[in-house]
């Protein structure tokens, strides 16, 4: 049988299923915390688009309410006032009024027909009999509609929006218009408007105008900046309005809601960092980790012990094979196995063993058999007297021959002779003990042990043996006698191989003295029990 090597093979199944649980183990928390982070991601960047699309909706629907409400306080004023152009003190009290009673814009002008301011508070602007000229302030004396305009640069310098409405006299002709101004910079109502609704977690907006300018930035210093390559911008210039994930002109990656403002074509963004959503879905999934380590440490003692059990059978049956193998164990104990397989393996190892053992038996027998007549022959008997030896067990020896044999064989042949050997054999078997042991020690050459039997004792078994076998009609070859030697280990000699010899020679003796006769050794040892 091949010698498996033990040291090529560093893996068993028992460490083989504690690599497996704890890969497998280890791949479904990764998985769980894969997907865990992905569907996580999924819905937190859904919801916070969502969130701030809905915030960005609201801010317009405010900025445009505030923007009706300024409009039509101008409409008010401006029917008030159209018939009185003529009056620059009944136009200055009712800008006056206007401005302290409402705190919706931060400045006010009256501008006739021609594009003339005829009125402006604060009285401090100091542009009352200025034309206006450039492009933006004129234009609503080009829409004659309620019309906001800018961002642009007021005459008294100031960047800012304005909402204007056209005033007509009694016969609808068209006699100027009013115009708030809603200053961009510094401390302004439009900051304090959108300010007004707090919202948290990093998340800012900014309000661009119909041109894609900034025309609110918690940064002051970007108010009035292009940022038309921003896509949302570029969206809400469009007039669309949604949500989307853009990289903003500063190159971060943000989450921006949009919503567009009907009445001025302005454009609300409200947005937060990425990486700040993001830092919160790695709090939540440190959260999950905490939470899954116990259960999934759990877990992997559950898989390596039900491994383990399910190893342990065939674990202990590899140990008992290679006990078989080494020559250890072929008794085959029993292993207790507790599923189909195992037990197969286990029934049919154990009896492949048994049957490996009863044949090393039959050949071991075999060994040590003479094949003619089945009585040990020199191995067997050897392995008896080792044993005999070793357990100091007294015995008697005959050592006994055929006379004349030769003749025998000569007159009937060689096979009538082994038929003689033969059944000398069985004259010898039926005058032993179950307990003696026979052999053929050569060609018709005979030995017989005989333990705790004394020399006296194994005489009068020699004798009836040689009378039996005188007695006896052998077939063809008629009548034969036999002449045997006597000794006794230890009686006769303490040397076990002196005491055979000594068999021997009294068989010789025997020979020498007549044949078909019985002869002693001498004892030597009396006192040995
Ligand atoms: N048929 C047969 N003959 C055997 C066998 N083994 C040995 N012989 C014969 O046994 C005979 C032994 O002859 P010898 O040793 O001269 O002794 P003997 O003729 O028996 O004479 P004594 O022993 O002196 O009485 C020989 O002829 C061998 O050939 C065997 O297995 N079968």
């Amino acid at each position: 049988m091949a010698h498996i090597n033990k040291a090529k093979h560093w893996l068993d199944l028992k460490k083989l299923i504690l690599i497996l649980a704890t890969l497998c183990v280890l791949a479904s928390l990764f998985n769980a915390l894969f997907s865990s982070y992905q569907v996580q991601k999924q819905v937190m960047v859904k919801d916070t688009l969502e969130a701030n699309r809905a915030y960005a909706t609201k801010l317009a629907d405010v900025t445009d309410l505030f923007l009706q409400s300024v409009l039509m306080q101008l409409k008010a004023s401006g029917e008030t006032i159209v018939s009185h152009l003529d009056s620059p003190e009944l136009i200055n009290n009712e800008l006056k009024q206007m401005l302290t009673r409402t705190h919706s814009f931060d400045s006010i002008v009256l501008v006739n027909a021609q594009g003339e301011i005829i009125g402006a508070q604060p009285s401090s602007l100091g542009v009352v009999g200025t034309t206006l000229i450039n492009e933006a302030e004129t234009s609503p004396l080009r829409e004659q509609a309620p019309f906001i305009v800018g961002p642009f640069v007021s005459p008294a310098g100031n960047l800012m929006v304005s909402p204007t409405h056209p005033m007509f006299d009694n016969k609808g002709n068209f006699a100027g218009f009013i115009a708030a101004g809603i200053y961009l910079k510094g401390d302004n109502i439009l900051g304090r408007l959108l300010a007004n609704h707090h919202h948290q977690d990093k998340t800012y907006i900014f309000v661009t105008g119909p041109n894609g300018k900034l025309i609110y930035h918690h940064d002051d210093h970007r108010i009035g900046q292009d940022v038309t390559d921003n896509e949302v911008v570029g969206s809400l210039l469009q007039k669309v309005s949604g949500s989307t994930q853009v990289v903003n002109t500063q190159g971060v990656a943000m989450l921006a809601g949009y919503a567009l403002v009907p009445t001025s074509d302005w454009g609300v963004v409200a947005q937060r960092p990425l990486e700040v959503t993001m830092s919160h879905l790695s709090n939540t999934m440190k959260h999950v980790l905490k939470t899954t380590v116990p259960f999934t440490v759990f877990l992997l003692i559950c898989v390596l012990g039900l491994g383990s059990f399910i190893a342990k059978p065939l674990w202990r049956l590899a140990k008992l094979s290679e006990q078989v193998q080494d020559g250890r164990n072929i008794d085959f104990p029993h292993v207790p196995t507790w599923y189909y397989e195992a037990t197969w393996l286990y029934q049919a190892m154990r009896s492949s063993v048994k049957n490996l053992g009863a044949q090393i038996q039959r050949f071991d027998d075999e060994r040590k058999q003479d094949q003619l007549t089945h009585l040990f022959n020199r191995r067997g008997m050897e392995k008896w007297l080792e044993s005999a030896y070793e357990q100091r067990i007294p015995f008697s020896i005959i050592a006994l021959d055929i006379d004349h044999f030769k003749k025998v064989n000569d007159t009937y042949g060689h096979d009538v002779g082994d038929i003689v050997i033969q059944k000398l054999a069985e004259l010898m078997r039926t005058n032993a003990r179950e307990q003696d042991h026979l052999c053929r020690s050569g060609g018709e050459e005979f030995l017989m042990f005989l333990p705790h039997v004394d020399i006296n004792k194994a005489g009068n078994i020699a004798e009836r043996l040689r009378a039996c076998t005188a007695e006896t009609q052998f077939d063809e070859a008629g009548h034969i006698t036999i002449s045997l030697g006597i000794s006794h280990w230890p009686l006769c000699s303490d040397d076990l191989h002196h005491a055979l010899k000594l068999a021997d020679r009294s068989l010789y003796q025997a020979k020498a003295n007549g044949r078909n006769r019985v002869e002693h050794a001498v004892l030597a040892n009396h006192n040995v029990a």
